[in-house]
């Protein structure tokens, strides 16, 4: 992992069987600015449902993907069809495929209203992605706590804060044995946008 470029050198958070690296200040200040109003007013978002367990239910905040034309992505029971790369999400995917050192074919956007909207426990393991993703997480906006767990035994884990312009990276086995979430906080807090970037194979 090539680091140092960059404000924060970073180690791997997850103890074992994965890799996460955390990059802080990867966006300057007023990028990210920059980009959250974007994002906020350019990008189509919707409301989705999901099938869980069978039932289907309204997901906890707004969504989009975004990403090369012609491929259904499948994603938790929904098909969603990637709308065409605008200029400026094309620009956050190249910036972070340099400290990547990958290559990604789509970004998954969500839209956290307040501290009521979440996202479950989950890995990103659909099989298109394949057996060791690289994944590249972009925050802007309010500050969530990101929770992983171990999936063999759910009482080890490890949190961090997401910061405003900051880029997780999550890559090796961490989609096998590691599920991440962000829970809701009765904290009154203004909206977070996150986007995900990442590579489809099949
Ligand atoms: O909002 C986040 O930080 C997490 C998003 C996530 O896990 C996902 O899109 O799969
Ligand atoms: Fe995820």
């Amino acid at each position: 992992m090539q680091s140092d470029l960059f404000a924060s050198p970073t180690e791997n958070l997850l103890p074992y069987d994965g890799e996460v690296f955390y990059f802080k200040s990867f966006l300057p200040k007023e990028d990210a600015n920059r980009y959250l109003n974007l994002l906020k007013q350019e990008i189509e978002w919707k409301q989705e449902p999901i099938k869980i367990f069978g039932k289907e239910v309204m997901q906890p905040r707004l969504t989009a993907l975004y990403g090369n034309p012609n491929k259904v992505y499948r994603y938790s029971g929904i098909e969603m069809l990637p709308l065409p790369w605008n200029d400026f999400l094309m620009d956050i995917k190249e910036r972070i495929e340099g400290i990547a050192q990958a290559e990604f074919t789509h970004v998954l956007l969500n839209y956290y209203r307040d501290g009521q909207d979440s996202m479950g426990w989950h890995r990103d393991n659909e099989l298109s992605l394949g057996k060791t993703p690289t994944i590249a997480s972009v925050s802007f906006g309010a500050v969530r706590e990101f929770q992983m767990r171990y999936y063999q035994d759910k009482s080890k884990k490890v949190k961090l804060p997401l910061e405003d312009g900051s880029l997780l990276l999550m890559s090796g086995l961490s989609q096998q044995f590691w599920e991440h979430q962000i829970p809701k906080t009765s904290k009154s807090l203004p909206a977070r946008i996150n986007l995900t970037f990442r590579k489809i194979i099949t």
